[in-house]
């Protein structure tokens, strides 16, 4: 079965049960998933099984060897020195086996076992990436960090522990038993009258376990995603002086986990304690019965020695499977988390199952003639989209992030090619959203946006992300160089490039003053650089990139006079035969604009050139005066 495969099979058993009831293990469906992975591992598998069973006699066949040195040997009276002496190197041999042996299974099952974690990590991080806006919306990024790390990481649990004693300690058991009924029937037989009593303890500590366990994993995931919170809210959290607040609740969280792992380690050396209490109660009846009958001469004192090595081989592997009904449970319940990810398809989609290449393709044919080809220069025309002409009609669009709460009604907005628009409005406007429907990070609910009269919905969005070049308000930097984040590690863009698209936006003297240079590495929020420098770099992407739409969400951090003058020069420079929307906080920038949009509750309610807008004296004049105010004062 095709990993493909898998997820459809596993899809098709939970139509309908993902959503609250995630937290129940659904063992068959998580392991049919699971079988599409580990079919092409199936000769490695096996090999794991030879090689248990190889170690596994090895090691069992010991105390049956001490059983022959002691009853044919030793207590036989023979002086067989030879005899003993190879029974010596056959005890070594078998030791010796036991080792390499245990060692290839070992190996060979955690290779397998990494390599399906690690696609299936693979996988899902793709899978995560597909999806749209909206789901990022609904799911935390922690939780989703829980999902990709935790998640598979309790899978490679499966495979490294679960799979490995299920295997190893199952065949033991078998052994062992078969072994004792070879040895001595009567003896094994008083054995297995310990078997129920052993099944009642294992039950009744599975379901505590399991209730300690869950509790344990539920409060570590909520510290984690507390975590992840702070360290994504980090801002806030030292502009609002949280420090001490966020410490308690941590302090709290992580008290509430340490308590849980305590619970569960105490119940976990309990458990393994009454085994060995079980053990050593069997070892004692089985020394009575069976020395009863050494001595009564109807059984051999060799027997007796290896039936009772026997007794603590047997318990070790009922307490270790017992113990991984855990793991097997949290990776039967990440399994089926895992597949609720995958299970959800992205709701903004590519009309066609066409290629981005193809796609592209047929895009050209339509209206748009795309000139993919990358030249060495920072030539205008080179990988651009050629006939792209960067009209753009928003048509009668209305849009909603949640039913029943409308955030853009009815509107229209024709763009002409080229064309510079300015966008104001008061907070909550729905400005920015404006641009994430241009840039199809939602879909609009009525209505449609057309890029040079073709429908977005029908441009697929590798082109549509390429025709529009977005600049945001926080632009989000990589951990790299300077260089690889302003030609987003597409290596085909050469360093030259790079450099002249920075100088082309006036970067390069910020640039050249970092310790580094062009190669100063940059963590992902950008530190050590402003918002407005962070813009400075996301305009040389730009330039790099040269889409055929410009959208810039002002930085709305007041940003010094210096780089705000940097930001108007870049802003001159890239919007030049592009159609540039800006979505300003400042109306400086955009007082030069073709046209500017004033926006209140979604809706257009003013538009116009500044002098236009300022003769009609509504909310733009109200908004200018206020910002002359405010730079007056
Ligand atoms: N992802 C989201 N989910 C739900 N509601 C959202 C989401 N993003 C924005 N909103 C809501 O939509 C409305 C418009 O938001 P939008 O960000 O478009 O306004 P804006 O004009 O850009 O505001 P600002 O100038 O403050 O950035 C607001 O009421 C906001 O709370």
């Amino acid at each position: 079965m095709r990993p493909a495969q898998a997820i459809h099979n596993w899809q098709a058993d939970h139509k309908g049960d993902h959503g609250g009831q995630e937290e129940k293990p659904q063992y068959i469906s998580a392991f049919k998933a699971l079988s599409g992975y580990v079919k092409p591992h199936r000769w490695a598998l096996a090999g794991v099984m030879a090689c248990t069973v190889v170690a596994i006699l090895s090691e069992l066949l010991q105390p049956y060897l001490m059983k022959i040195a002691i009853d044919d040997n030793l207590l036989a009276g023979k002086n067989d020195f030879r005899g003993l002496l190879l029974i010596c190197a056959v005890y070594l041999g078998l030791s010796v086996s036991s080792f390499i042996f245990a060692y290839l299974q070992n190996n060979l099952l955690q290779q397998v076992g990494q390599s399906i974690v690690a696609r299936i990590r693979k996988q899902l991080f793709g899978h995560i990436m597909k999806q749209s806006m909206g789901y990022f919306d609904r799911m935390s990024s922690g939780s989703l960090i829980t999902h990709v790390s935790s998640d598979t990481e309790a899978l490679n649990q499966f495979f490294s522990q679960v799979l490995l004693s299920l295997f190893r300690d199952g065949l033991t058991i078998l052994f062992i038993l078969v072994l004792m009924f070879q040895l001595d029937t009567t003896l094994a037989l008083y054995c297995l009258v310990l078997l129920p009593v052993i099944f009642l303890i294992a039950i009744a500590f599975r379901s505590f376990m399991r209730a300690t366990y869950q509790l344990a994993r539920t409060r570590l995931s909520r510290m984690v995603a507390f975590v992840a919170e702070n360290l994504s809210g980090m801002g806030l959290v030292q502009a609002f002086h949280q420090q001490k607040e966020q410490q308690r609740q941590f302090d709290e969280r992580n008290g509430l986990y340490f308590r849980a792992n305590l619970r569960e380690i105490r119940t976990n050396v309990l458990f393994g304690r009454t085994f060995d209490i079980l053990s050593n109660l069997a070892i004692a009846l089985v020394t009575w019965i069976g020395g009863m009958a050494v001595l009564g001469k109807q059984l051999e004192f060799g027997v007796l020695y290896a039936f009772i090595t026997y007794i603590r081989q047997f318990f070790q592997p009922i307490n270790t499977i017992t113990q991984q009904w855990n793991t097997l449970q949290s990776a039967t319940v990440a399994i089926s988390r895992i597949w609720t990810i995958f299970g959800t398809e992205p709701e903004i989609t590519d009309k066609t199952e066409e290629t981005p290449r193809s796609a592209e393709r047929s895009v050209t044919r339509k209206q748009m003639t795309l000139t993919t080809e990358r030249s060495q220069g920072v030539s205008e025309e080179a990988h651009s989209f050629g006939s792209v002409r960067g009209e753009i009609d928003f048509e009668h669009i209305s849009f909603s992030y949640e039913e029943g709460i409308p955030i853009i009604q009815g509107l229209d907005l024709h763009i002409e090619p080229g064309e510079m628009i300015g966008v104001v409005g008061t907070t909550g406007a729905g400005k920015s959203s404006l641009i994430s429907l241009l840039c199809r990070f939602y879909d609009v609910k009525e209505g449609s946006i057309r890029i040079d009269g073709t429908d977005v919905r029908d441009i697929p969005q590798a082109t549509l992300h390429r025709l529009i070049g977005l600049v945001q308000q926080e632009p989000y930097l990589y951990s790299g160089s300077i260089v690889d984040n302003v030609r987003m590690f597409d290596d085909s863009i050469s360093r030259e490039d790079v450099i002249r698209a920075c100088e082309f936006v006036g970067a390069d003297g910020i640039i050249r003053k970092l310790p580094d240079g062009y190669n100063t590495l940059l963590s992902e929020r950008g530190s050590g650089l402003s918002a407005g420098e962070r813009q400075l770099i996301s305009f040389a992407r730009i330039i790099v990139f040269k889409p055929k739409v410009l959208i810039l969400d002002e930085a709305s951090a007041n940003l010094d006079s210096q780089t705000e003058q940097l930001i108007q020069n870049a802003l001159n420079v890239v919007s030049k035969q592009r159609t540039t929307i800006v979505i300003a906080h400042r109306l400086s920038t955009i007082m030069q604009a073709d046209r500017i949009i004033v926006m209140s509750h979604g809706e257009i309610v003013e538009q116009g050139s500044h002098q236009e807008l300022i003769e009609l004296g509504g909310q733009y004049r109200e908004l200018y005066e206020h910002s002359q105010g405010q730079q007056a004062g």
